[in-house]
């Protein structure tokens, strides 16, 4: 089913054009990245179809259906940071939230427990750290139990551990079936949780499709040891690898994508070689980003 389809979608401001014909589609399930820097067009392109920024021209259908205040009550979106009460707890400002959304109080342990807060919903917000409060956020935005979840820039000014948490419940609420749209200006954001992606330039799409077809087969696994000779024949027996490729103090392994490094490392022990390093490579998204780039030059 589509979820989303613009057509042409397209906005001026004054001479400005923040997005220009813009024709997206989204998949249900996919969890679908808008990549592209600053001043690229993503949060007017979310505005637009989430109903708060008027277009210029150009329409938007949401699950096949043109935009209505419907289907965006099957969405939940974080555009900018919601504003909590400071001196309330988290189950508190849900009971505000689920109030106004007209939704009953059972569903906040649910949703808590999703963003994984249900072990300080009791706390004040005030003493929420800042990707807590990202996660109260999504965990708001998931209140109604939506089939869309809107994120923008999820990971702004986290901390590395705020930003895997953060990737980590992305991961886990696409797991139960829903749509997610991020909008994100950082290519590994899109690479770690995206299955989908499109490339927004100067509020052009340039690009759009899914990340495995990006990634193909190129994904390779380095391996290292001391004795180089005796690690070279015993990978040159492992199933699955399609080349080596001497690269300095270690072998670069052509592999299918199904072959993980602890399969590699099982391998290679069974021969009596303890790697020196093992690393996997996934794919080379910054490559072909910048190829994309550069062919809109
Ligand atoms: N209300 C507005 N009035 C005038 N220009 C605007 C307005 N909102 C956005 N713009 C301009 O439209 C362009 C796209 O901005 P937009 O915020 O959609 O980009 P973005 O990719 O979301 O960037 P960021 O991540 O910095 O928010 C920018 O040039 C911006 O200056």
């Amino acid at each position: 089913m589509s979820i989303l389809k613009t057509n042409n979608l397209t906005k001026h401001y004054g001479s400005r054009t923040a997005v220009k014909a813009l024709n997206l589609k989204i998949e249900a399930g996919q969890v679908f990245g808008l990549l592209g820097p600053n001043g690229s067009g993503k949060t007017t392109t979310l505005g637009m179809v989430l109903g708060v920024t008027n277009p210029s021209s150009g329409d938007y259908e949401w699950f096949d259906q043109p935009g209505s205040a419907e289907s965006r009550r099957k969405i939940g979106a974080i555009l900018e940071t919601p504003s909590f009460y400071p001196y309330l707890s988290a189950v508190d400002n849900l009971k505000a939230v689920a109030q106004i959304k007209g939704v009953p109080n059972d569903a906040i342990d649910k949703v808590l427990k999703t963003v994984e807060l249900a072990d300080r919903k009791h706390d004040k917000f005030q003493t929420y750290s800042l990707g807590m409060k990202q996660r109260l956020a999504i965990a708001s935005a998931l209140l109604s139990d939506p089939e869309v979840l809107i994120l923008d820039e999820p990971t702004n000014g986290l901390d590395p551990a705020g930003i895997v948490e953060i990737r980590d419940i992305i991961l886990s609420i696409a797991d139960t079936g829903k749509t997610i749209i991020l909008a994100s200006h950082l290519l590994s954001e899109v690479q770690k949780v995206c299955s989908h992606f499109g490339i927004l330039k100067e509020g052009q799409l340039l690009h759009q499709g899914s990340i495995h077809d990006i990634e193909g087969e190129k994904v390779t696994i380095e391996v290292g040891a001391t004795d180089m000779e005796k690690l070279k024949s015993s990978l040159e027996k492992l199933k699955g690898v399609h080349a080596i490729h001497r690269d300095g103090a270690f072998y670069r392994l052509e592999i299918a994508h199904e072959v993980t490094t602890e399969y590699v490392m099982q391998h290679v022990q069974a021969d009596g070689i303890i790697p020196t390093h093992i690393s996997r490579q996934q794919g080379n998204l910054e490559q072909e980003f910048l190829k994309i780039l550069a062919n809109h030059e």
